[in-house]
């Protein structure tokens, strides 16, 4: 497939940013808020369901070949939760809300116990009723600290910290976390799916 000109199907910054960063000149992004602001409800119930939702939109909205990424937090003590409910887990009140709300939930529950995943699900269509869409995950396993810190990142990365760097993923420098994060790892894949590496 030859794509030099891809929409992303995600009105987020900081995940544009990042993906931008990882594909490098070959691809241009363009934001769907160049074409629409409002964000489709993502009813599905799992993270490919979403991302396939999110990707098909934007294609129908743009007329582009579009790619969605649906990701999230997975915490072991809370079943998974918040999980496909990340962005939502605060009733949509923003970043710091869900931080604080997931600090609370974890409120006394020790370390041993407080592992976590991102989890990070890409999906590309080539046009909005593609069949086929392309489909790339990756997982990234941490653990939640009791405060947060750093400030680079989005999202939960001030609470997420990084085993095998021993910093929280707000932390890393950008280079850093595009290089292992869950969005590294499922944009690897979707590199060699294209042929770009
Ligand atoms: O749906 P779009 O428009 O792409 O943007 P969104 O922010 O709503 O994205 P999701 O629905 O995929 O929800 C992802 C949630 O998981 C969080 N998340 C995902 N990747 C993350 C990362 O790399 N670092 C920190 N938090 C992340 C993020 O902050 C959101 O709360
Ligand atoms: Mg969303």
């Amino acid at each position: 497939m030859n794509l030099t000109q891809l929409v992303l199907a995600s009105h987020n910054a900081g995940k544009l940013k990042e993906l931008q960063a990882m594909l490098g000149d070959s691809v241009q992004l363009r934001s769907i808020g160049e074409f629409s602001q409002v964000e489709p409800e993502e009813t599905g119930l799992s993270f490919v369901e979403n991302a396939i939702l999110k990707a098909r939109n934007a294609a129908r909205i743009s007329g582009l070949p579009a790619l969605a990424d649906d990701s999230g937090l997975a915490v072991d003590f809370l079943g998974g939760a918040p999980g496909i409910y990340s962005a939502r887990y605060a009733d949509g009140k923003g970043d710091a809300a869900n931080n604080a709300k997931l600090l609370d939930a974890l409120r006394d529950v020790p370390d041993a116990m407080r592992g976590a995943q991102f989890v990070c699900v890409l999906a590309l269509v080539r046009h909005a009723d593609d069949p086929l869409p392309i489909l790339c995950e990756g997982l990234w396993h941490g653990r939640i600290l009791h405060a947060a810190s750093g400030d680079h990142g989005f999202g939960y990365d001030p609470l997420f910290w990084v085993p095998e760097r021993n910093v929280s993923s707000a932390e890393l420098s950008p280079a850093d976390k595009n290089q292992i994060s869950h969005r590294a790892r499922a944009m690897d894949l979707l590199r060699q799916r294209l042929g770009l590496k």
